[in-house]
């Protein structure tokens, strides 16, 4: 691997770097103060805002009648790391790869930054794309060719989908939250998941969880004086959408010596805390399994998290986007509405929104856009309020809709895809686990890493000890040290990850999330460049 990078190549990436002052408020400043010690993400926001930075400059001379002054300071507060600073680095690296060649020490971009399995070359389920292809054209179905071509329950599939939707009519709105006869499947599909039932009209389909994310968000703070008591490290979307919809992130730290531990004891801390300010709390997001930690929470501890809940008033937002993803024979996803109403609670006991998602899992189907929220535990007159709110954006998109009823509701034992989908699906999972084994030991080989295993999820989030004379060349350059690492490994390697930072972190310690999404064939080269690159950052910064 060449090691150095031209001075054409680095020009681009300190051009990019340079451009970035502008003070972005990171979702810190949505935190509470005495909570609010957490590492700068600021040097990751400040790259982002680049573009808006050139705006600003631009609209000082201008007469348009927006400016960065004048545009809701929500939008200026929310950050969202995955898709920021680095990534954009990276794009513009990948386009002037195209022409520059030579001008870099790589010849492609690896993307090991964001969650996203087939635009990394992981191919959809078959059967899901058949039923999809058979309901989008649905005159195929009357084609004899189409028996030879697709499986006799894709067909049975699309028929009875189709048969669900009022005139057949995939192009045309549906109910708000979702066609009917794809939420009795969703419903079923949670009830055998669980073993407790399901109610349909419980079930809001949705373009993925993360609009479900917003409209919970939105429906339950008024003011920064509403609180959401949030994981750190978290997945961004929640601080970027407690900052849209004005409220408090109130963190609660998850324990790294203990595989990311979540302990009732730091809750109720840090509940505390936000109460004496003055911050009612509203709701309690867990991630399970978890991003970008990867851990998966012992059922005892999901008990205790129920209970929490219960006794404080609390909603428990269960992102579960990540159930299918389950690696290791010790842990096992249980949902919490399971968990929920083992121990009893019912309806009228607990608040309960789970989020699920076709992005995820084995099916990896992110661009297709769906997901759902079973919303249990509120009352009529509120439930109606949040139909309210799904019916202001009309319904989510159909495929998606369709989609998220196959996935709770795969081939069964005898249908004629359920061997090959059987072949599929395992072969995904089993290699996830092995990417995620081999990606966890390489980076528990570097100096100064550790790295809790991924039990569960897409992600590895290895800590770095970074050595003192690092921390001061990435303050030399008004740059988070965990960024300044991702950027260096970027130029020198072209692999791309995210900065600790970009998801919050016990202040002082260094992180970055990898996805282990990579195909097969490309691991050995991630686990060289990195191994090469940290080696050669260690030999110029070892203290
Ligand atoms: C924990 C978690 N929740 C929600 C989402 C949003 O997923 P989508 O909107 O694609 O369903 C993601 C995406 O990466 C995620 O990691």
């Amino acid at each position: 691997m060449r090691r150095f990078l031209t001075s054409q190549a680095k020009g681009l990436v300190d051009h990019t770097t340079r451009r970035q002052h502008h003070k972005s408020p990171s979702f810190l400043s949505l935190l509470t103060p005495q909570s609010r010690p957490l590492a700068p993400l600021s040097s990751l926001s400040r790259l982002l805002s680049s573009t808006s930075e050139m705006a600003a400059s631009s609209d000082s001379t201008s007469s348009l009648p927006v400016t960065l002054d004048s545009i809701n300071p929500k939008v200026l507060k929310c950050e969202y790391a995955v898709r920021g600073e680095i990534v954009n680095i990276a794009q513009k690296l990948q386009e002037d790869l195209k022409s520059n060649k030579d001008a870099y020490p790589f010849d492609e971009i690896i993307y090991c930054n964001i969650g996203n399995p087939q635009s990394l070359g992981q191919l959809p389920i078959r059967f899901f794309r058949e039923v999809l292809a058979l309901c989008d054209h649905s005159s195929l179905l009357d084609e004899s060719e189409t028996h030879g071509l697709f499986s006799t329950d894709s067909i049975d599939r699309a028929w009875k989908i189709l048969d669900q939707i009022p005139g057949r009519a995939t192009g045309a709105y549906s109910h708000s939250q979702g066609i009917k006869g794809l939420r009795d499947t969703i419903a079923a599909g949670i009830e055998a998941r669980d073993g407790f039932p399901a109610d349909p009209n419980d079930i809001f389909l949705t373009d993925g969880a993360s609009p479900a994310v917003h409209m919970m968000m939105q429906l339950l703070l008024s003011s920064e004086k509403d609180g959401i008591l949030c994981p750190i490290p978290q997945y961004p979307l929640y601080s970027a959408s407690i900052a849209l919809h004005g409220g408090s992130l109130v963190p609660y730290y998850l324990d790294e010596a203990t595989g990311w531990g979540l302990e009732i004891s730091e809750l109720k801390k840090q509940l505390e805390e936000a109460r004496s300010k003055g911050i009612t709390v509203r709701a309690l997001v867990v991630i399970n399994p978890g991003n970008p930690t990867g851990q998966v929470l012992a059922e005892e501890n999901q008990c205790d998290i129920v209970n929490f809940c219960k006794q404080e008033g609390l909603v428990l937002l269960a992102d579960e986007v990540y159930q299918e993803n389950v690696y290791v024979p010790d842990k096992k996803f249980h949902s919490f509405k399971k968990i929920a109403r083992s121990l009893g609670h019912g309806e009228k006991d607990i608040s309960l929104v789970s989020f699920q998602s076709v992005s995820k899992g084995y099916y990896g189907e992110c661009g297709k856009r769906g997901g759902y929220m079973e919303v249990t535990g509120f009352t009529s007159d509120v439930r109606e309020q949040i139909y309210k709110m799904a019916s202001v954006n009309l319904c989510s998109n159909i495929s998606g809709q369709i989609l998220a009823s196959l996935v709770m509701s795969p081939p069964k034992p005898g249908d004629d895809s359920y061997d090959s989908y059987m072949v599929e699906r395992d072969g995904i999972l089993s290699s996830m686990a092995k990417r995620a084994k081999t990606l966890e030991e390489a980076l528990n080989n570097l100096e100064g890493v550790t790295c809790n295993r991924a039990e569960g999820a897409m992600y590895l989030f290895p800590r770095m000890n970074l050595p003192q004379k690092a921390i001061e060349a990435a303050e030399a350059e008004k740059t988070a040290p965990d960024a300044f690492y991702c950027k260096r490994l970027l130029n020198a390697t072209g692999v791309v990850v995210v900065p600790g930072s970009g998801f919050g972190q016990v202040p002082g310690t260094w992180h970055f999330r990898c996805t282990i999404l990579s195909q097969e064939d490309k691991i050995p080269a991630i686990v060289n460049r990195l191994t090469e690159f940290h080696k050669s950052f260690m030999d110029e910064f070892r203290d």
